[in-house]
């Protein structure tokens, strides 16, 4: 035999109505059946507000209870049930209508009336269903389960177990094919009807479960099994396939809330398989509830949240010398019917805090003061402290016991979101991990737990993009192209929420722009304003989020702090940041430290080039940089290299501009000002303080060259110079040397220059737009390690960034 149970969802019209029967109609004949059914979706709590109108003596009553009548007897014709049924189901209503007029006239809700109207919603739902199996073919009975289910009052209603399975037996040897039950209702020692408790349905069907002796117990719903967590708030959630008892119990207390708590009782008790099916997707898998969950198993099973949670603080000096402090604070809330959600007390017992539901707040304050009246007018206890707007989350998994580096992992990803823990809390069993956060963060603080834990999804990294020119355009279509790779083989998905140019901006609420961000950029009408980008940046509150910055733009750089300050992590092509004073270079970096998030600006240097990292490995591995000698402007090694193929100056800068190698403004790499930049970024990063003033530098052209405000400008006094530079290739000519741009620090001093080099100087060959980054070092002494490659141009600079990007989303 085995019980199975539907919901108000499963029966809420007839055709699903007709699913229930055809999922029945599958083991008819082969097995005995108990089918427990709900109201009529939706019916409980019309009846429930039938019943409050009435109490306030409202007329309305009589068109809500109109209302529900009316479903149930077109619900008749559609099932297609006899005529005689709908004079009972009249007959039924006007039974109720009575008790409902007395509850008016009373203006008094008492229990058995409430009781009475609530429980009615079973049993019409049962007799109608039940009617409708017959009808088909199937032997049914209809059972009324206040003639088996019996409770006992205490503070709350009990179940009578041993009179209930007692009664039971007489089920157990009826002849049937399928018998159906109402769920929800039971009757009292005095054979008045009694409530299990909303949800109670799924209690109803444990209970038969357990009295008839039954090996399966099927939760049949809306949804195809318990989650991983929440869908709502987390979109890669999944049914879990199988989980223990123990797991079920942690899980269903917490949110899940497809199945009543309570129901685990009975059938743990006997350890009775239970599977939660969807009615509407029979053929899916569902969840299988069981004393051994299984292998192939996650450490964590499942995630469970609810809100409206406050954190009540009791404290104070005198705490620890009260006997009994917290024999009287728990005792006080539990007489004031308190339900605690979560307890924490800290080793120095200088407070206790526990998480109650916002509801029961101010009824909680109230019995604490009363309680402790005497010690908080004596100042030895504080006034009962409460914080509002929280959740509760638990993390939980039957491996988790014993398992180290769970809660590591848990609060360090939290962390590096900006989520900050109120209070905590973990069972002596460690199969579950509480916490409690601020409900503004839950939808992030799930999602990241859920990417962390559970393979089968990916991590989902939030773009914020400002600049989308040469290189910015360029790192877009590589994300694009690199997408389905990134998905499938590394887990990871990277949403471009945003972009900004320095004309307009594009911020998406819920989309993906990195297939049409140019249309949606070029469509916009919102003007460019960093400001906003950045507050709608912080507004957003999502997971993984990195601000890719691929300006040139001094404003820009003016906001990473307060960027990293909201936990977003930077990405800078820019080097104005890394290359502005000492200190403003040291504070950002304090604050991605503080923040736990990254700053990361490979591409300063070299573009794709490893050149940061290579000397932050070396660094942290212990090596000494003692000398750097580099040529680290691609454009001007480019122009360099065409002038000596025999181009005039003006025009191989034309063509470093026309390629994209220059800046947005070529004089910054002409005046050799994009040099100086990446000079004091090497050697800061080597672990030197050095300040822009104290590098040596001349400009590699002519003072009289750079006055100019326009690239025309320049162009054109370049032009008018050309026998300034065609002296040059006189002179290259006469010694047989070349010029190069050289950047170079050693013993303190840091040099900015054209400077000649000989045929044997390993610069003198350095091809197009490559850089070379020589770097001498306490162990690279006889031979400088060399770094060579193109240092210039939206590919390699976009391949740069993009590295950053990955490196930050995997950690
Ligand atoms: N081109 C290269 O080879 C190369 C190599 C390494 C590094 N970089 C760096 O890449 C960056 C961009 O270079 P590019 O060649 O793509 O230049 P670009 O002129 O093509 O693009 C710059 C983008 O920044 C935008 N912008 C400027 N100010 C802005 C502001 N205040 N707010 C929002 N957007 C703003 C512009 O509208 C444009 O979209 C520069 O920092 C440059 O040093 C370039
Ligand atoms: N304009 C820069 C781009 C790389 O930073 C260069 O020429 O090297």
């Amino acid at each position: 035999m085995k019980v199975l149970k539907f919901g108000g969802s499963s029966v809420a019209n007839a055709e699903s109505c007709n699913r229930v029967r055809e999922i029945v109609k599958k083991n008819h004949k082969s097995r005995k059946q108990v089918v427990v059914v709900s109201a009529l979706g939706g019916v409980t709590d019309e009846l429930e507000r039938c019943i409050g109108l009435a109490g306030q003596r409202n007329k309305e009553y009589e068109n809500v209870l109109m209302a529900i009548k009316a479903r149930h007897l077109n619900m008749i014709q559609e099932l297609e049930l006899a005529a005689e049924h709908g004079e009972k189901v009249n007959r039924k209503f006007d039974e109720i209508s009575e008790v409902l007029q007395g509850v008016y006239l009373l203006e008094d809700i008492s229990e058995k009336a409430r009781n009475t109207v609530l429980g009615t919603g079973e049993l019409l739902s049962s007799e109608m269903i039940s009617e409708f199996f017959s009808n088909s073919g199937m032997n049914t009975v209809c059972y009324d389960s206040r003639d088996f289910i019996k409770t006992q009052n205490g503070k709350g209603v009990y179940l009578n177990a041993k009179q209930t399975n007692q009664n039971l037996q007489k089920v157990k040897s009826s002849e049937f094919d399928i018998a159906v039950f109402p769920g929800f209702i039971a009757s009292g020692q005095k054979g008045e009807m009694t409530l299990l408790g909303r949800g109670g349905s799924d209690y109803t069907a444990s209970i038969l479960a357990a009295g008839l002796e039954c090996s399966q117990l099927e939760i049949w719903t809306d949804v195809s099994g318990m989650y991983t967590a929440d869908p709502r708030f987390v979109s890669q959630a999944s049914p879990i396939k199988r989980m223990s008892f123990q797991e079920a119990m942690e899980l269903s207390h917490f949110g899940a809330k497809v199945i009543y708590p309570p129901t685990l009782i009975p059938v743990v008790q006997n350890q009775i398989d239970v599977r939660i099916k969807n009615t509407f997707a029979p053929e899916e898998e569902g969840t299988l509830i069981s004393k051994t969950p299984g292998e192939e198993r996650s450490v964590v099973r499942g995630l469970s949240s609810v809100n409206n949670i406050n954190l009540f603080t009791l404290s104070g000096n005198g705490v620890i010398g009260i006997s009994g402090f917290a024999s009287r604070f728990f005792t006080s809330l539990a007489q004031s019917k308190i339900n605690v959600v979560l307890i924490t007390q800290a080793s120095s017992e200088h407070s206790i805090s526990v998480g109650i539901h916002r509801d029961d707040t101010e009824q909680a304050v109230e019995a604490l003061r009363d309680e402790f009246e005497m010690e908080i007018s004596m100042n030895l206890v504080n006034e009962p402290a409460v914080e509002e707007n929280l959740s509760i989350v638990a993390v939980v998994g039957e491996d988790m016991g014993f398992t180290p580096g769970i809660s590591g992992k848990v609060f360090s990803v939290l962390g590096k979101n900006g989520v900050n823990i109120r209070a905590m809390a973990q069972g002596g069993n460690e199969m579950n991990l509480t916490f409690m956060v601020p409900t503004r963060d839950i939808k992030k603080v799930l999602n990241v737990i859920h990417e962390e834990f559970f393979d089968s999804t990916y991590k989902k990294v939030n773009l914020y993009i400002a600049g989308v020119g040469n290189v910015g355009g360029k790192l877009l279509e590589f994300i694009k192209n690199q997408y389905e790779h990134l998905l499938e083989e590394k887990g990871l998905q990277l949403i471009v929420r945003a972009v900004t140019n320095s004309r307009k901006m594009y911020f998406a609420e819920d989309e993906d722009l990195l297939q049409d961000w140019e249309n949606k950029l070029k469509q916009s009408d919102t003007k460019a304003d960093l400001k906003e980008f950045v507050r709608l940046m912080d507004q957003s509150n999502l997971r993984n989020r990195i601000f890719v910055d691929i300006t040139a733009s001094e404003q820009v750089s003016e906001v990473y702090e307060s960027i990293l300050n909201s936990t977003v992590a930077i990405v800078a092509c820019n080097k104005i940041a890394a290359s502005s004073n000492y200190d403003n270079y040291k504070s950002i970096k304090a604050a991605a430290k503080k923040h736990n998030v990254e700053f990361m600006f490979e591409s300063n240097v070299g573009a794709g080039l490893p050149v940061i990292s290579t000397i932050n490995s070396l660094v942290n591995t212990g090596d000494e940089i003692v000398g750097i000698d580099a040529v680290v402007s691609g454009s001007l090694n480019f122009i360099m290299n065409e002038f000596n193929k025999g181009r005039s100056f003006v025009e191989a800068v034309r063509m470093a501009m026309e390629q994209g190698f220059t800046e947005p403004d070529p004089k910054i790499d002409l005046s050799g000002m994009d040099v100086l930049r990446k000079l004091l970024i090497l050697s800061r990063e080597a672990g030197y303080h050095l300040e822009e003033d104290e590098v040596e530098h001349q400009p590699m052209i002519p003072e009289s060259c750079l006055q100019g405000s326009s690239a025309e400008d320049l162009l054109k006094d370049l032009e008018a110079n050309n026998d300034h530079f065609e002296a040059w290739r006189k002179v290259m000519k006469e010694k047989n040397i070349r010029y190069r741009y050289i950047a170079s620090f050693k013993d303190g001093r840091a040099n900015v220059s054209l400077k000649e080099v000989s045929p044997d100087h390993p610069f003198y060959d350095i091809h197009g737009k490559d850089n070379v980054i020589s770097l001498s070092t306490k162990w690279y002494d006889d031979q400088p390690l060399i770094i060579k490659g193109a240092g210039a141009g939206a590919e390699v600079t976009a391949s740069g960034i993009f590295g950053d990007i990955i490196r930050i989303s995997r950690n």
